[in-house]
């Protein structure tokens, strides 16, 4: 796997190794007295030398606040954000050109076995123009909504953003929602229609489009191909010419927003930082403003886009510190660094992500349930919009439940806590957050509320003690091809769906906006709307509250006893016998049920549920059945 981390020792690794071989050939002989044929080599040798120091040693204050550019790439999943970053850091010279760069920013597995980006990455390049020396700091973003909340935190440390639209597919319902978060962040937006050597590519199509939607002249697009890199000069011209320079200042107090942040097992927390004043280096002690505690830093520099330690930071640059964070809790993203004995007000930080669907998460056995435990704490440092509350089950044990931005990222979140710390879990049908409206004084007293949140179906409050039941709804933006549109309403009033809006964006391209039950679209909404469309029409979705509902808790009872895990909140009984198949989490099935078996070997076979005692495969296979599809 790669990491930030494992990159920089396999630098060192392979430094160390050159050198050895280097010894061998009598290469570093010539240091101590240069002979002429080998001071050639040992110039070759000094390059090595020279560069891994100038790695320590680059020097920040060269670049000026107005010579600095911070961006971020946004756009629909897939329109090729990552490739653009790719050539980005080509053109650069951050990467070498001549090898084989594919979505090198995408540094985690799952990514690079999924194909898309989940992680938002920072990478700092440095570009000559017009004899200036400019430092551009780039964020490459998420594109699926499960992931929107990564793409508003990167904004927060942005000026500008290039909004990448595909000139084949148009803009999509995510070109959309990310459009507004940059707008409503009041950032610079710089259109790049990319994708224009498609056969189908249509970029005059695609620009009419965004004049009409987003009322940008269409001469302000940039006509690209990331794959080829065509016109990818233009790309860095404009963002030297129309995203302007952060608005900081270095002689004031150290003022450092931590926007994202990682754990390394060796290191601690490396937070990624975005300087909105001060100056940051190696040895100042530091004070973090949401816990109080004081750090020493021991390290800070820019990523490039592999770590790479500098002397300071200066304000308008982002960069990493690590400051000896041992304790996962330590590193709150949205927290403000400052200096000892200099405190200054904190950035107003970020709103917290609010979780869509919550799920139970169990070890395979309990024996490993302190392993998990920490790998869970550790992945959601690396993943804050995780929320975690300790739960336990009669037939599963210890465990928790976990709320998470949407399936995709749940199931995301599964597959780095198999691949980055090898741990498997029993994951549960996954529910949205209710609320009731508790009926008596007595009851709000108990419950410490009035209306509370369930977000565990087996904890769902009788009808006699409520006066009503509330569901999540959302705000969803569907953008399809106009000869769908009659299928696409007809699929969204099946989902309890009111619609708000209608518009075409272009001659036969039509956005509908509908209120959806969050519950009608959390599983299997996005595969119905792309198979009647035939793949054309994107969704996206934003949270849009709560409303009353007709809800009802479903228990299954197994000889005559309630079995908890199993229960499900149905919104009537006539939807259930349909919904009940649609909403079990199925997942990848296969691979899961193998690692059980490898895992369930010389375990406890047997569950016992009330008086009868149930195969625990049987049981896990119950919590997991395949969607009706
Ligand atoms: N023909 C063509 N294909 C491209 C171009 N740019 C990207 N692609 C392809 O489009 C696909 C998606 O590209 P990515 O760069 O991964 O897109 P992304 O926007 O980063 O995707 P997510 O991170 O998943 O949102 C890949 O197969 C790319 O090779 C282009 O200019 N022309």
């Amino acid at each position: 796997m790669w990491t930030p981390v494992s990159r920089g020792r396999w630098h060192g690794r392979a430094l160390t190794v050159w050198a050895t071989a280097a010894a061998h050939r009598g290469l570093l002989e010539p240091r101590r007295t240069p002979s002429r044929g080998a001071a050639a080599k040992s110039r070759t040798l000094d390059r090595l030398y020279s560069s891994a120091d100038r790695k320590e040693k680059i020097d920040m204050s060269r670049f000026s606040v107005e010579n600095t550019r911070n961006f971020s790439i946004i756009a629909h999943v897939d329109h090729g954000k990552s490739t653009l970053a790719d050539r980005l850091l080509e053109l650069t010279g951050t990467i070498d050109k001549t090898k084989n760069n594919k979505q090198v920013l995408d540094k985690l597995q799952v990514e690079r076995e999924r194909g898309i980006t989940v992680k938002a990455q920072t990478a700092s390049l440095f570009y000559n123009c017009d004899g200036k020396q400019y430092l551009l700091n780039l964020i490459d973003t998420p594109g699926h909504v499960d992931f929107s909340y990564e793409v508003s935190r990167s904004l927060s440390a942005c000026q500008g953003v290039l909004l990448v639209v595909d000139a084949n597919e148009g803009i999509q319902a995510q070109t959309v929602a990310n459009f507004f978060l940059a707008f409503e962040a009041q950032l610079s937006v710089i259109p790049v229609i990319n994708k224009i050597d498609l056969k189908n590519a249509d970029p005059a199509r695609v620009e009419k489009q965004i004049e009409k939607v987003f009322d940008i002249p269409s001469d302000e697009c940039i006509k690209i191909s990331a794959k080829l890199g065509t016109n990818i000069e233009r790309v860095l011209q404009a963002v030297i010419e129309r995203i302007p320079p952060p608005k900081v200042h270095r002689k004031n107090p150290l003022k450092a927003l931590v926007f994202d942040s990682t754990f390394d097992q060796y290191r601690g927390v490396i937070a990624n930082v975005a300087l909105f004043d001060g100056v940051v280096s190696k040895g100042d002690k530091i004070i973090s403003a949401y816990t109080k505690k004081t750090y020493e830093v021991n390290e800070v520099g820019v990523l490039n886009p592999n770590e790479q330690p500098t002397h300071k930071l200066y304000a308008g640059q982002v960069g990493y510190l690590i400051a000896g964070m041992k304790d996962v809790t330590e590193a709150q993203i949205g927290d403000t660094l400052y200096l000892h004995k200099q405190p200054v007000e904190p950035l107003p930080g970020f709103k917290s992500a609010k979780p869509m669907v919550f799920a139970g998460m169990y070890p395979i056995d309990q024996s490993e349930y302190n392993n998990l435990k920490s790998a869970v704490e550790k992945l959601t440092i690396n993943d804050s919009s995780v929320t975690v509350h300790r739960d336990s089950s009669l037939a599963l044990g210890a465990g928790w439940r976990l709320g998470f931005l949407g399936l995709l990222h749940m199931e995301v979140f599964n597959q780095r806590l198999e691949q980055e710390y090898n741990a498997s879990v029993i994951l549960t049908t996954p529910t949205v957050p209710y609320k009731a409206v508790l009926s008596s004084a007595k009851l709000i007293k108990e419950y410490r509320e009035k209306e509370i949140t369930i977000i565990n179906p087996a904890q769902f409050p009788d009808k006699s003690k409520v006066t009503e039941y509330l569901e999540p709804v959302i705000l969803g933006t569907i953008i399809t091809p106009d000869e769908y549109t009659g299928k696409v309403m007809m699929l969204c009033q099946a989902r309890r769906a009111v619609q708000k809006n209608m518009m075409y964006i272009d001659q036969n391209r039509v956005m509908l906006k509908y209120l959806f039950p969050l519950n009608e679209i959390v599983v299997d909404f996005y595969d119905s709307l792309k198979s009647l469309s035939s793949g054309y029409a994107s969704f996206d979705y934003e949270d849009a509250g709560y409303q009353t509902a007709e809800l009802v808790k479903m228990d299954i009872l197994l000889n005559g006893n309630h079995v908890e895990e199993l229960v499900t909140i149905v919104h009537n009984v006539k939807a259930y016998r349909k919904n009940v198949l649609a909403k079990c989490y199925g997942g990848d099935i296969t691979r899961k049920m193998k690692l059980l078996k490898r895992q369930a070997e010389g375990k406890k076979k047997l569950r016992k549920i009330g008086n009868i005692e149930v195969p625990k495969d049987a049981f896990i296979k119950v919590l997991r059945t395949q969607p009706d599809k």
